[in-house]
This record gives structure tokens, sequence and C-alpha cells, in this order.
């Protein structure tokens, strides 16, 4: 039987381009995330990754170019694509009045999922991210932390093939981060295969077997963590090819007085 991708990346962005008004946010951007591949994104601050990690789950319309997860278009063939990715967006806007619960319970009958399974999958998911305690708290109460987690639990609920996680590890506290780590670990140990955004050059080369460097909406360099590394520390590498910047920190001579 053949499954479906196989032999292809997990992730493929070709010629990706967004632009808001005159800014070109993402200009011509090309990546290959291979199967099995735990993917870091790394960038200065308004480098295109959240945009680009948008279009790459069909939540945001690109200009030109073309997302395909495991040879699927993302925005050919939507439900295909999307069944095969669970999604950490940036932003997190979820339905705050549901409870953790019922979230998970509402978007794993959305996916077709059946209520047992989603039941059960969703009483372990809150067990190991430490929500169980508010499990029956509205969302809207959640702290950014319990948010990010919560979020967390919906991508991982139906069991995808590819994780694409916006700054999974942002506002959560150090415990609840390896326990996230663990998960992602054993994820990729058992075949999936992980993209995430962080600004923590520690995390991605501890985590990261992969990593792409993303600066003015273009991959300044890409391939396994050692390549782009060249035996160097990671954030070295990215202080060279993003340009380091020191305007400004001259000023501010007021602050010491
Ligand atoms: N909806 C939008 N409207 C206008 N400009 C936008 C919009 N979204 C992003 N931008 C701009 O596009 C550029 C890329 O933003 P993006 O959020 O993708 O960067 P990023 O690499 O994720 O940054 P950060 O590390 O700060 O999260 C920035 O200049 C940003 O101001």
């Amino acid at each position: 039987m053949r499954v479906a991708g196989e032999g292809v990346a997990a992730l493929r962005l070709v010629g990706l381009c967004k632009r808001f008004g005159d800014h070109r946010a993402v200009d011509g951007v090309e990546l290959t995330v291979p199967r099995g591949s735990f993917y870091g994104l790394v960038g200065p601050n308004g480098a295109g990754k959240t945009t680009s990690l948008s279009m790459a789950v069909g939540l945001l319309r690109p200009d030109a170019g073309r997302a395909e997860v495991f040879g699927v278009d993302v925005w050919a063939d939507p439900l295909r694509a999307k069944a095969l990715l669970g999604v950490l967006p940036d932003g997190l806007a979820l339905p705050e009045r549901l409870t953790g619960l019922e979230l998970l319970r509402y978007l794993g009958r959305l996916r077709g999922m059946e209520g047992r399974t989603v039941d059960s999958r969703a009483e372990e998911l809150l067990a190991v991210l430490e929500l169980t305690d508010t499990a029956r708290t509205a969302v809207i109460d959640y702290s950014t932390g319990m948010r990010k987690k919560i979020a967390l639990a919906t991508a991982l609920l139906h069991a995808p093939r590819l994780l694409v996680l916006d700054e999974p590890f942002e506002a959560v506290d150090p415990v609840s981060a390896a326990t996230v780590r663990t998960i992602l670990r054993r994820f990729v140990a058992a075949g999936g295969s992980v993209v995430l955004s962080s600004h923590v050059m520690a995390l991605v080369e501890s985590l990261c077997d992969h990593v792409a460097v993303i600066a003015g909406g273009r991959v300044a360099a890409a391939g396994t963590v050692d390549e782009v590394r060249g035996g160097r520390a990671l954030e070295d590498v990215f202080v060279e090819l993003v340009g380091a910047r020191t305007g400004g920190v001259e000023g501010l001579e007021w602050l010491a007085s």
C-alpha cells in the first residue's frame, strides 16, 4: 500500500511571497523540511517567520508561490493537507468562552473524530500538560502559558504527521517546557516531523536537527544544524547572517543619569 506523500518532504515551500502594502514581508521563501526532521526556524523580529508559517499551513493566502505538506498542495487541497497538519499559530485566537476540555472536544468533533477517542486523548493531553486542574476553566481565564499549552494540545489531538509550531515555548514555564520538549522528541522519534520557530538559539541547537535562518523575508541559510553553524555557535552564525546591529546603543545616555 502506498502511504500518502511517501518519499516526499514533510513540508515544501516554493517561492512564497507576501506583501503588506509596499512592504515585502516574505520575498521568495524556499524551504524543504525532510520527513522525520525536527526543523527550527530562526530570524530577527519582523523577518517573516510567522508570515511564512501562516502561509505554509493555510492560514494566510500567499501572493505567489505554494506550500506542500507531504506533497499535498495546502491551497489547492486544504482538507487533505490540514488532516496531516497540527498547527500552533501565532496569536492564539482560541474560542475563549469554552473550557480547555470543551475546546478539545469541540475541535475533535470538528475533525470528525469519535467522541470516545477525543475524550481519552483529551484526558491524557491535559494530564501531561498539567492542565487537568483547569480543564473546566474557561480559556479566557487561562494565563498566556496555559493558552500555549492548550493550543498545543489542540494541535496534537488528531495525531498529525507534521507539527508546525510558532514559538511553542514562549511564556511556557520551565517545567512545562521540559514536558513539551519530551513530547516533541517522542513525536519525532515515532516518525513525526516538526517545524518550530524560536528566538532561543540554545533551544534550537539542542532540540532540532535542521535549521533555517530567515532574514528580510528570505532564507539566508538552511540545512542540518551542523551544516549551518559550521563548527561555531549558532548564535554567532545568526548574528553574522542577519547583521549585527549596534545602532542606537550609543544613545540613551539619559537612562544612566
Ligand atoms: N497583518 C499584517 N499587516 C501588515 N504588516 C504585517 C502583517 N503581518 C506581518 N506584517 C509585517 O510583516 C513583517 C514580517 O512579520 P512576521 O510577523 O512574519 O515576522 P516574524 O519573523 O514572525 O517576527 P517576530 O520574531 O517578531 O515574531 C513585519 O515587518 C511585520 O510588521
